[in-house]
């Protein structure tokens, strides 16, 4: 039987600038996307159902259902060609479950590419983007991989030029975080500061430095203005950071939503140096060295095209 592989980097974020919390629930962004090299592999196989099923170290904590977001984006693609279609998913996970690596949003992505390609309905990439950005504000960077800056909710993206790789050190921690409560926190952290909240802005200096490949001045300028609603709501992480910084990293961070915290590497050794030394903490579930940036999800055939 054919199948259609995908493989689907995670994320961290290099700047995230979190605008006022907007009607509709969520906030303005900048978003400074860059995809690592931790995959997830999605597996399309023909079926006459749309169904998932997930392995991997972090299988168990990944819904099987409806709730499962490779599913909702087979359903969806299914739906925008207009057809009844079926499909088996099989996820095979590596990217850390509630992470703030957007690991359901690269599954999504994955299921895109692969169903798009298994059922031989040749959309473009831009109806892809459009259909991914419904699926969840991440969804969409998930598809195209690189590094780029989203708007909007952070799913308007302009891909950004770069040079070499970034090598990092990612710091999994024990349990996950709601992605809605650490923004949540956010919101409650600002309101009893009583600031007003600006609107954000790209960080040129941090551009100029993905653009020219120069790790000390990227690694100063990470930012996350979620970082402090994950640490309050996690206060274990402010051990994971400083073990990470005392160990030479050129910028820690909390990835994303978190719990995950990314730290930035001299080269892949000390990347290396940096996972290892960060795996022995009690604060860490597992650490892993990774570069970026990686492209986005291809799809291959496991057997000849029919
Ligand atoms: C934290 C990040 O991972 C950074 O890339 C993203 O902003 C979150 O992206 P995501 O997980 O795809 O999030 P979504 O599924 O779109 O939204 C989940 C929840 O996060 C909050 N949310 C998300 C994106 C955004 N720009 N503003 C928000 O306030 C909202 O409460 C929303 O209900
Ligand atoms: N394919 C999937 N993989 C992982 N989690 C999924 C998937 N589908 C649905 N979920 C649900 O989504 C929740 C968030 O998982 P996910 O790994 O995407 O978080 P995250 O990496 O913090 O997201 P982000 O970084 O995009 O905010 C999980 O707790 C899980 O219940």
């Amino acid at each position: 039987m054919s199948s259609v592989t995908v493989r689907v980097p995670a994320k961290v974020n290099v700047q995230l600038s979190v605008g006022p919390l907007r009607d509709d629930g969520y906030h303005d962004l900048v978003n400074v996307f860059h995809a690592v090299s931790v995959f997830d592999e999605v597996v399309a196989k023909e079926s006459d159902h749309i169904t998932v099923s997930v392995v991997g170290e972090w299988a168990d904590q990944v819904p099987v259902d409806d709730g499962n977001l490779a599913i909702q984006a087979a359903r969806a693609l299914a739906k925008h060609a207009g057809r009844t279609y079926g499909a088996h998913l099989v996820i095979h996970k590596s990217i850390p479950v509630a992470g703030g690596m957007a690991g359901g949003s690269a599954d999504a992505a994955g299921a895109l590419v692969a169903c798009n390609e298994l059922w031989g309905l040749g959309l473009p990439f831009e109806d892809l983007m459009e259909i991914a950005g419904d699926l969840g504000s991440d969804v969409p960077f998930s598809l195209l991989g690189g590094t780029a800056v989203g708007t909007g909710r952070g799913e308007q993206l302009s891909e950004l030029p770069t040079t070499g790789s970034f090598h990092w050190a990612f710091a999994v921690a024990q349990g996950g975080l709601s992605t809605a409560e650490v923004y949540a926190q956010c919101d409650r952290q600002r309101e009893s500061a009583g600031v007003e909240v600006p609107w954000p802005q790209v960080d040129d200096a941090l551009l100029e430095a993905l653009s020219t490949g120069d790790a000390a001045t990227l690694g100063a300028r990470l930012t996350n203005d979620l970082q402090a609603a994950a640490l309050t709501l996690r206060p274990e992480l402010v051990r994971t950071l400083d073990a990470g910084r005392a160990e030479g990293a050129l910028g820690a961070i909390v990835s994303g939503s978190g719990p995950t915290c990314a730290f930035l590497a001299a080269d892949a050794d000390h990347a290396q140096r940096l996972a290892d030394t960060l795996s022995q903490l009690p604060t860490c579930r597992a650490a892993l060295a990774a570069h970026g940036p990686v492209p986005g999800p291809r799809p291959s055939w496991s057997s000849p095209r029919p």
